[in-house]
């Protein structure tokens, strides 16, 4: 999860560079589910605090366990605000200039249960852009947005290796992550995964 965290901060850093946001330290809003999912995106937050980012945190359900508890406490040991609320769309557009949707991931199932129902139907609402962590939330991991209603991200960080889903997306940026597929698992598996450049974390698709 550390490292899917710092997949994501690069990505967000590579796709929305300071000098074309245009400040020096861009704004990100990232909203956080309960599972590891969400916490990639705690891990996230933190590390573009180092990147000279300014995250702030929406996480409306937090599971009582101990991983995100200090994933939790190392956000507020630095300062990085956690919100009670989610702010409107019109709010969201006005005050960030990035979404990280760490809401949920593989294990995502069914209808969208409260309270992310309404959080969905805000963010699909905004046109900051949405950049998902290894499936747009929302979306069927297989099927994707079939209604086409969803979360249109402009920016996806696939992790290991990319979901069937990610043949949907359309935005601007796709990455795959994390970097540690034990060769004998990629070829049981049949992964043809990129190689990744240098020392980089994550590799552009
Ligand atoms: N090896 C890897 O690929 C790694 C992936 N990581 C990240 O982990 C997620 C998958 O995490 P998991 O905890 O299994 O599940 P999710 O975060 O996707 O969501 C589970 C969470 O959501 C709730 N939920 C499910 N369906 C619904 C619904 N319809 N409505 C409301 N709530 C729902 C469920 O109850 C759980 O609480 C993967 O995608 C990566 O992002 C690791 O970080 C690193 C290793
Ligand atoms: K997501």
């Amino acid at each position: 999860m550390e490292v899917a965290g710092l997949c994501v901060a690069q990505a967000v850093v590579r796709s929305y560079p300071a000098s074309e946001v245009g400040v020096a330290s861009p704004r990100v809003l990232v909203v956080c589910g309960p599972g590891n999912n969400g916490g990639d995106g705690l891990v996230a937050a933190r590390h573009l605090l180092f990147m000279g980012y300014d995250p702030e945190i929406y996480y409306p359900k937090r599971t009582p366990k101990d991983i995100y508890k200090i994933l939790v406490a190392q956000c507020e040991k630095l300062n990085v605000r956690f919100l009670t609320e989610l702010p409107s769309a019109p709010d969201i557009d006005r005050d960030y200039h990035v979404i990280v949707d760490a809401i949920f991931g593989f294990s995502f199932k069914g209808a969208v249960r409260s309270p992310f129902d309404t959080v969905l139907a805000t963010l699909v609402q905004c046109s900051t852009p949405i950049a998902s962590v290894d499936v747009p939330s929302g979306w069927d991991v297989e099927n994707g947005d079939p209604n086409g209603t969803g979360l249109k991200p402009d920016t996806l960080v696939s992790l290991t290796a990319p979901k069937t889903c990610s043949q949907l997306f359309t935005g601007r940026h796709h990455y795959l992550g994390l970097r540690m597929v034990p060769r004998e698992l990629a070829s049981q598996y049949k992964l043809d995964l990129p190689p990744y450049p240098g020392t980089d974390q994550i590799v552009r698709l």
